[in-house]
Order: C-alpha cells, then sequence, then structure tokens
C-alpha cells in the first residue's frame, strides 16, 4: 500500500512557439516568431508512490513550472503520457481560484467544490483559517496580498482540501520562518498517512527537508533523477563550475541551451518509446497506434496498460497451472498407494498358499503312518522313521511358519514352504514303494529254524524279494514269532 504508484508521467515535452523574452509571456500581446518552436521540457518521466515526496530541483527557466502546470492538469503536454491515480491539489503563485474575491470567499469556494456535508465543511473551513493566519486578510481580495500571504493562502487550501498529491511550486520560499514550521509539520503529518508530494524550488534546502527523491531539471532535461542526497551533490558541483565561469563564458554556455531547445528534436523522445515498446512484444503493425498515442491522444501510457493487462490474463492461467500440478501430485500419490496396496495383497496371499500347502502334506504324511503302524512290527519302525520325517517336517513348517509371521517376509515364507515340501515328497515317495511291494502279501509268524531260502522256496519267491519286502538283510535278522509277509 505504502508504494502504490500513485502518478506516472512518461516521455513528456512541452514545445510553444518561440517568444522573444519570458516577460512578453506574461503580457502575450508580443508578436510571436512563426517559423521557430521553444521547447520547454524535452523528454521527461517520472513516477510518484504513495507518502513520497519527489524534488524538482533546477535554477530559474529550467522547466519546473512548466512541469508542474502539466501535473496539475492546466497545461497538456505536446508529447507523451501521464497516469494519474490521485486527487490533484496544487499550490503556486497562480493556484488561487479568483484573486478578485477575499481569502475567506476562495476558502468556501474551494471546500464547497469538495462536496463535503456542512459539518465537515464548517469544520474544514475553520481549519484552514487557523491554519493559515491570515487575519484581517481574510476580508481582502487576494490581488492585493503580497507574495508570502498569497503563498500562505495556497498552502493551505493544498495542504487541507482532501489532499492526495500535492505540487508545491516555488512557495517555501517566500514564506517566513514561523509558518514554514507549520508547513513543514503538516507535511510530515500528511507523508505519514500516505498524501504524496512534488515540491519545484531552487532552493536544495526546502528539497531536502520533505523529499526521497529528487528530479533536477536543467534546461528543460531531466539532468538527474535519484536519491535527493546524490542528485543535490551533482547539482552543487553542477552550480559551483557555472558560478566559476567568467561572464562571457557564462553568455555563450546560456546562448547554447536556448540553441538546444529552440532546436530540439522530439523524434529522439519518440526513439526511446519505440525501444521500450519492442522491448514488450510490440511489433512494427503495433507502431500506427503507439504513435497516435505518443503524439495525439496523450493520455495513460499504452505499453503499461497492455502489460497491466497481460499480467491480469496471466494471473488465473497461473492459478490454472498451479492447479493441474496439484491434481497431477495426488493422482500420482493415489496410484503409488494402490500398487503398495496390491503388492501386499499379493504377498499376503502367496504366503497363505504356501502354508496352506505344507499342512496339506503333513497330515496326509501323518494318516498314512498311523495306518502302517497297526500293520506290523516291521511297518513300525518304517512308521517311525516316517513320524520322524513329518516331526522334523512338522517342526520346520512350524518353524518356518513362525518365522513367516514373525517377520512376513517372503523370502522365509518361500524357504519354508520348500523345506516342507522337499521333506514330504521324500517321505511320500518311500511310503508307495513300500506299499507296492507289500500288494499281493500274507503275514505269517516265522518259526524257529526257519531261513530265508526255505520260506523263498515255500512261498515260490525270492531270498532277495523276501528280504525287499520286510526290509532284512541276513537270516540272522529272521527271529522265531517275528510276523513277515510272504507273497500269497
Ligand atoms: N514560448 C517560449 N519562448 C521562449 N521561452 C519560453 C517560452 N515558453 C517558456 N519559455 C521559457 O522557458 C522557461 C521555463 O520556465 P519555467 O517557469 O517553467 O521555469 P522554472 O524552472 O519554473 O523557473 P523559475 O525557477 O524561475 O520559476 C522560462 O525561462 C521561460 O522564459
Amino acid at each position: 500500500m505504502k508504494f502504490m504508484k500513485k502518478m506516472e508521467i512518461k516521455y513528456i515535452t512541452k514545445c510553444a512557439p518561440l517568444l522573444p523574452e519570458k516577460k512578453d509571456l506574461v503580457k502575450a500581446k508580443l508578436p510571436v516568431a512563426e517559423t521557430k518552436n521553444f521547447w520547454e521540457l524535452r523528454g521527461i518521466s517520472l513516477a510518484i508512490n504513495q507518502g513520497e515526496g519527489i524534488g524538482l530541483l533546477g535554477t530559474n527557466g529550467s522547466g519546473k513550472s512548466a512541469l508542474i502546470n502539466i501535473l496539475a492538469g492546466h497545461e497538456k503536454q505536446t508529447t507523451g503520457f501521464i497516469t494519474m491515480e490521485a486527487k490533484v491539489n496544487l499550490a503556486s503563485i497562480h493556484s488561487i481560484s479568483d484573486v478578485n474575491l477575499t481569502g475567506l470567499e476562495n476558502i468556501k469556494q474551494a471546500v464547497f467544490a469538495a462536496k463535503l456535508d456542512e459539518f465537515k465543511a464548517n469544520h474544514l473551513i475553520n481549519a484552514i483559517i487557523n491554519f493559515s493566519e491570515l487575519g484581517e486578510w481574510l476580508y481582502r481580495p487576494v490581488k492585493t496580498y503580497s507574495l508570502g500571504v498569497t503563498a500562505r493562502l495556497a498552502l493551505s487550501l493544498a495542504l487541507y482540501v482532501e489532499p492526495q498529491l500535492v505540487l508545491i511550486d516555488s512557495l517555501l520560499g517566500a514564506i517566513n520562518l514561523s509558518f514554514f514550521k507549520k508547513v513543514a509539520q503538516r507535511i510530515d503529518n500528511l507523508k505519514d498517512r500516505g498524501v504524496s508530494f512534488v515540491i519545484a524550488d531552487t532552493n536544495v534546502i526546502n528539497i531536502e527537508r520533505f523529499c526521497e527523491r529528487t528530479l533536477w531539471l536543467q534546461f528543460g532535461q531531466a539532468q538527474d533523477f535519484g536519491a535527493t542526497r546524490d542528485v543535490m551533490v551533482q547539482f552543487e558541483y553542477f552550480s559551483s563550475w557555472y558560478q566559476a565561469l567568467a561572464l562571457p563564458e557564462k553568455n555563450e554556455y546560456l546562448a547554447q541551451k536556448e540553441h538546444e531547445r529552440q532546436t530540439f528534436d522530439v523524434g529522439t523522445v519518440y526513439e526511446e518509446f519505440k525501444v521500450e515498446q519492442f522491448k514488450h512484444g510490440f511489433t512494427r503493425k503495433d507502431e500506427p497506434r503507439m504513435r497516435k498515442a505518443f503524439y495525439k491522444d496523450r493520455g495513460a501510457d499504452p505499453v503499461n496498460l497492455a502489460v497491466t493487462e497481460e499480467t491480469k490474463k496471466a494471473a488465473p492461467t497461473a492459478h490454472k497451472t498451479k492447479k493441474k500440478q496439484r491434481r497431477k501430485l495426488k493422482t500420482f500419490i493415489v496410484s503409488g498407494v494402490l500398487v503398495l496396496v496390491l503388492i501386499f495383497l499379493w504377498a499376503a496371499l502367496s504366503h497363505k498358499a504356501a502354508v496352506a500347502r505344507t499342512w496339506e502334506s503333513v497330515q496326509s504324511t501323518f494318516g498314512k503312518k498311523q495306518a502302517q503302524t497297526s500293520s506290523s512290527s516291521k511297518k513300525n519302525s518304517l512308521a517311525q522313521s516316517q513320524k520322524n520325517a513329518s516331526a522334523a517336517a512338522k517342526t520346520s513348517a512350524a518353524q518356518a511358519s513362525s518365522k513367516a509371521q514373525a517377520s512376513s517376509a517372503k523370502a522365509a515364507s518361500e524357504s519354508s514352504a520348500k523345506a516342507q515340501s522337499a521333506s514330504a515328497s521324500s517321505s511320500k515317495a518311500a511310503s508307495e514303494s513300500q506299499q507296492a511291494l507289500l500288494k499281493n502279501t500274507q503275514t505269517i509268524n516265522v518259526q524257529s529254524g526257519d531261513t530265508l531260502e526255505a520260506l523263498a522256496e515255500k512261498y515260490a519267491t525270492t531270498v532277495d524279494k523276501l528280504k525287499a519286502i520286510n526290509k532284512l538283510s541276513s537270516d540272522s535278522d529272521l527271529k522265531a514269532g517275528d510276523v513277515i509277509h510272504v507273497p500269497q
């Protein structure tokens, strides 16, 4: 808010037909040299922010009043643009609206023009009367006032009637010290409240007191523009240099500058504007429109307007892009979460299936072993081994299962399942081959003196087959009373 732009001027020039002397300007009756021009201003650009004081510094005749009159809207510039976002109050020796009226009548006229309600208007009139300290002068026509008294009235009006941007043209040097102090305090208060000031003066002290930045005008041109202190230093260098010149040198210098002001080529200022146009993307086809705005319309700066429009258009686009990016990020996060959930589900299901398979094989092995236990003592030893195998498988499965549960690691689960299936398949194979051998056999009791050979002969088989069926290695394994299998 503090640095909101209040007013901007660009490429301001002011040209008038050449008058022989300045005093003739006031009289305006003397013949005008028709063929020659005089450039009061030669390409001035400047922006003023809210609450800021801008100094216009320059020697007599440098063009300060010419610029102030254009800012106040009293004169139209020859070229260039003015963007004004504030109400302008001018305080100059010529700013009193009717010098035939009294001071009080001028105060009332200015307050009524502000269209305030009656209470506020009366309050404001009293405030201006008190501030101006005009005394008896209040009731006399302004045209009878001295320079200082006129300055008091002009300043009081400009500083009180709804000020936003106040232009003070060379009045601060005309008032006495006690009134200057009042004015200074009022300006400080208004600046704190966001009111901006342009103060034209030949006196650097008046500028330094109120202005953060200063434009040094020299023969209608901007000689320097920047921080007041820096510009003051440059201005004082110039003043010392000029003062040191001998009178003929001074005259020669002034004549040269006067010549420059008469022969100035305004096209050079347009060229500056053209560079700015191209910098902002305008092309040759925009030129006629730009030329018209520069020389003819002389309103708001078309480049600034276009840039502002672009910014306005770009703002929603930027917003849309951000929205798009946010949507993309959301989609990415959601799909990532989905993929993770799917991976987890797949891992959980495959783990469950592996455990189920292990238990199935363990149960089947266990059941077969029980059946074999009841058939024979030899089978008992076989069943025992199967039991041991299944117990080992069970333990291994349990361990694998608990491991899998504890860590839920896929690798552990898979190794457990492999161990179980290996053990189960080996016991299954052993059991199946034994079952095949026992097919079509009967059981007999071994009698004392029975040998494998005798039994083989008796049951029409071979010794090897008997050994295989009963898992015997020699006759010494045959004991009277044992139950063995023989072919039917
Ligand atoms: N048509 C013209 N022909 C010749 N000279 C002109 C013309 N118009 C303005 N001038 C001169 O241009 C100068 C601009 O005067 P201006 O009042 O703007 O200067 P200033 O900086 O305010 O001076 P000061 O400090 O004396 O008030 C004056 O010297 C004036 O004589």
